[in-house]
């Protein structure tokens, strides 16, 4: 549903987050990319929905074309939900009003100086019910759990109707427990409804646990694109390990700077 073809992003201050990157995301895939602090994992979600321009190359999403052009952005935009690790909800408004939000994009800047429609509502109460927060609906977001906070960060993303979700360390500020709860309704939602999504995790039991696809990131390369079949303890131990710890991580890093992902063997014989 969305393919980069030689994606790179360097930063105003000269930082090359993002070097040549392709990648092909499948329709309902639910993708975990990993890697260490500063890896480029942000800057690829970011890329994903044209927060962040990509410096060269181009990304197409099906359906709308290249996302270069202006129009194609916005409609993949649209139909883009993103979570937030922070949540951004708005504390004073209530739940369903920041749920609301969600469906801003839909409307003209002109449209939304006027209560959004009746259906509109409804779909918001809908998407709170199925994060488990109807009852919730009218409580100010700054009176909700932490865990809570972000079910009605999904259900914003929700109310978008999307096809893509993009999740940047969507649950690193919950506690474990609560962590699993809310992985598991937003990887039901996404199963159910075909969406396909991307999330950076730092916890590979999770990615293990919740993943359909594993792509693990460092300085700014895909070293790793796996199945979470495929995953092996070795690989997971190579995404963590630290830059100065010999030979096997150089190699490793040597073979980052490929503008490809590596395939899974040649990924094991290089750590
Ligand atoms: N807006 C920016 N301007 C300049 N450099 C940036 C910007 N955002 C990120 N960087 C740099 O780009 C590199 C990749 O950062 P990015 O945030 O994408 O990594 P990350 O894997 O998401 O890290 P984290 O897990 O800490 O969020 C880092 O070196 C970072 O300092």
């Amino acid at each position: 549903m969305l393919a980069l073809n030689r994606v790179a992003v360097t930063y105003g201050n000269g930082t090359q987050a993002l070097k040549p990157t392709s990648l092909k995301l499948a329709q309902g895939q639910f993708v975990v990319l990993l890697g260490r602090s500063g890896a480029g994992k942000s800057t690829l979600i970011r890329t994903l929905n044209g927060l962040v321009a990509p410096t060269s190359g181009s990304i197409i999403a099906d359906g709308v074309g290249s996302l270069d052009g202006e129009r194609a952005l916005r409609v993949h935009r649209r139909r883009t939900g993103m979570i937030f690790q922070q949540h951004q909800l708005i504390g004073r408004l209530s739940a369903l009003d920041n749920v609301m939000t969600g469906r801003l994009g839909y409307h003209s800047s002109f449209r939304t100086l006027f209560p959004l429609p009746r259906s509109d509502r409804q779909l918001g109460l809908e998407c709170l019910a199925r994060v488990g927060l109807l009852d919730k609906a009218l409580v100010r977001a700054d009176q909700l759990s932490g865990g809570q906070q972000q079910r009605v960060g999904i259900a914003r993303a929700l109310v978008q109707q999307p096809r893509l979700i993009l999740a940047d360390e969507p649950v690193a500020s919950l506690d474990p427990e609560t962590a699993v709860e809310v992985l598991s309704q937003l990887r039901h939602i996404c199963t159910t409804d075909g969406i396909t999504a991307v999330i950076s995790l730092h916890q590979i039991d999770l990615a293990r646990r919740f993943g359909d696809r594993v792509i693990a990131m460092r300085d700014g390369s895909v070293v790793a694109d796996a199945s979470v079949e495929e995953l092996t303890d070795q690989m997971c131990a190579s995404i963590y390990r630290s830059e100065a710890s010999g030979r096997s991580s150089q190699q490793a890093h040597h073979h980052s700077s490929h503008s490809q992902p590596q395939p899974v063997a040649a990924m094991e014989a290089a750590l």
